[in-house]
């Protein structure tokens, strides 16, 4: 599924009305049908105590009238009374739309403008007139007006307020009309984006309607992938309104693509359910090699190694501080061991290890470092030896993305020929891009695809819906995963993953891409074993689901 920013949204509604032709009362049409449709959804799974409890935050696709929505008769919604919170733009112009299909099914429906009507102008203004000539009732916003129309038996509320053409934060009578709307506790279906959410990052303004559901129109819209965005959501349905799904020439390779099964397949060339030949052999499946781990953290090193074998990877090899082996013998029977050199005995790493370890890799196919590694005396040099010398496909994670941010490394040591990823989480990101954590949260979309164009390396900006950007500017967004995955060496079991889909001769960015999908998916699984409290999961649950 592909999802666009707000600009690139206008831009291709213009190419559609510009230079294809199709009116843009026709697409108007479409998007406040679709949006009615999906309100009578809501309002029958409400009806036969079908609605979950909470939203699930997903995000899917439906094509018009494909949802067995057949339109409702009068009698199948005798009591709901919806409010259409219009604003003054094509949102609203949408909600006028809707409101009127509500009609013609026969729901009771109140309008209340953000502002005078008479202000609607274009695509909008026609459809107020339309309004006006059906009698729809409608009146402009005064304080309290939200609760006053709760008090008449609304039901329910959509949100025609601010769409991809907000600017900053709502303003005036836009926020205050938020604000009665949330602390209605009414169930809200928001037009195209939640009004007060950011179209393209996902940052929520002060305020920000929280919705059960939006009805995104022709693309989904990145703000909407990542949290607090994707909370404000609610469950997320995008909706086809008439714009060709084809993208404008020229337009494919910028456009963000959502992480499921068939853009794996689509857009990745990935084969999920690939099959093994028969006459497979160990070598046939790569052979990873894998720097981590310490004293301290040795396990780190237990979990990545393991998962590169859970990921298929034919042979693992582990080097560890020579002082580690004794202790870790046998604990994977699968893993071969290779004690690194240089080790003062204190069980830690020691640039001495670099020329060892390029040694190794000579025989094998990947090399990840990092998990468990730990901060020593001439990391910096031990980094940039195995950053410049390694002619392999390099995952560098954890410990060693701190030391290649302290070492400003990318800016510093030569371009990696061989394909880079890096796998940070918020804080390693901010330390990488010298920005704060709440930076890199602020716009994690916008700064990984900058950050990876501009390095040359693909990037896996962790944490809850991970953002893989491309070397060449593509953007994926992962969507799988589970609350329970936030615990102590689920970033070694990913390392471990996606360094295993690399010697399996996947490319960096389908191996980046399908392991966090993997990883995520995995982590479900894992989550739903553990009937009972789901934060109990281990990262090494996340492997045995793998
Ligand atoms: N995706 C499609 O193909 C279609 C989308 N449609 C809908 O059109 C809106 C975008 O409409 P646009 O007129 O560009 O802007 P908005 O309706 O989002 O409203 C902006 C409107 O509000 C004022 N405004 C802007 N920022 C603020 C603010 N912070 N506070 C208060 N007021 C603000 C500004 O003056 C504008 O006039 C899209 O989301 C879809 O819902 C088409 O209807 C169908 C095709
Ligand atoms: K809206």
């Amino acid at each position: 599924m592909r999802m666009v920013t707000s600009e690139q949204m206008r831009a291709i509604d213009r190419h559609a009305i510009e230079q294809i032709g199709i009116p843009a009362v026709a697409l108007m049409e479409n998007a406040g049908r679709a949006i009615a449709e999906e309100v009578l959804a809501f309002c029958r799974l409400r009806r036969e105590g079908r609605l979950p409890e909470h939203p699930a935050e997903t995000i899917r696709e439906r094509q018009a009238g494909t949802n067995g929505e057949e339109r409702d008769s009068a009698q199948e919604h005798p009591a709901e009374h919806w409010l259409i919170l219009v604003g003054k733009g094509n949102n609203g112009g949408d909600g006028l739309v809707c409101a009127r299909h509500l009609a013609d099914a026969d729901v009771q429906v109140s309008l209340l403008y953000a502002e005078e009507p008479e202000r609607l102008g274009g695509e909008a203004g026609l459809q107020h007139n339309i309004a006006a000539a059906l009698g729809l009732p409608g009146e402009v916003y005064t304080p309290g007006a939200v609760a006053a129309a709760r008090s008449r038996g609304v039901t329910g509320i959509v949100d025609a307020l601010l769409g991809t053409g907000a600017k900053g934060a709502p303003r005036g009578d836009y926020a205050s009309l938020i604000r009665e709307a949330n602390e209605s506790r009414l169930p809200i279906v928001a037009a195209d984006i939640p009004s007060g959410l950011d179209a393209d990052t996902g940052m929520v303004h002060d305020p920000c309607i929280q919705a059960r559901i939006t009805v995104c129109l022709a693309f989904l819209k990145t703000g909407l992938t990542q949290y607090p965005g994707a909370k404000a959501a609610g469950d997320v349905i995008v909706r086809y309104i008439g714009i060709p799904r084809a993208l404008p020439p020229g337009f494919a390779a910028e456009v963000g693509v959502l992480l499921t099964e068939e853009s794996l397949r689509g857009e990745l060339g990935v084969d999920p359910g690939r099959r093994r030949e028969a006459d497979g052999h160990k070598g046939t499946y790569g052979h990873v090699l894998l720097a981590a781990g310490s004293l301290t953290m040795s396990g780190a090193g237990l979990l990545a190694a393991k998962a590169a074998l859970r990921a298929g990877s034919g042979l693992v090899t582990w080097a560890l501080p020579e002082a580690l082996l004794p202790h870790v013998l046998g604990a994977v029977p699968e893993l071969m061991l290779a004690p690194a050199t240089g080790d003062p005995g204190a069980g830690a790493w020691n640039a001495a290890a670099a020329p060892e370890l390029l040694r190794l890799l000579a025989a094998r196919d990947v090399l990840a470092v990092g998990p468990g590694l730990g901060r020593f005396l001439g990391e910096d040099g031990f980094l940039r030896a195995v950053w410049e010398g390694a002619p392999r496909p390099l995952v560098v994670d954890a410990d060693a993305l701190n030391v290649l941010a302290a070492a400003n490394g990318l800016a510093a040591w030569q371009r990696r020929e061989a394909a880079t990823i890096l796998t940070p989480h918020p804080g390693e990101m901010a330390r990488l891009a010298g920005l704060s954590t709440a930076e890199v949260q602020r716009d994690r979309i916008g700064l990984a695809r900058h950050f990876a164009l501009q390095h040359g390396v693909t990037l896996v900006l962790k944490g809850a819906r991970t953002v893989v950007a491309a070397p060449d500017g593509r953007v994926f967004v992962n969507v799988t995963g589970h609350p329970g995955m936030a615990t102590g060496g689920s970033g070694d079991v990913l390392t471990g993953l996606i360094a295993g889909l690399l010697a399996q001769g996947l490319n960096a960015v389908q191996a980046a891409a399908f392991g966090v999908y993997l990883h995520g998916l995995a982590g479900e699984r894992a989550a739903a074993a553990r009937t009972g409290n789901p934060a109990s999961l281990l990262a090494g649950d996340i492997i045995e689901a793998l």
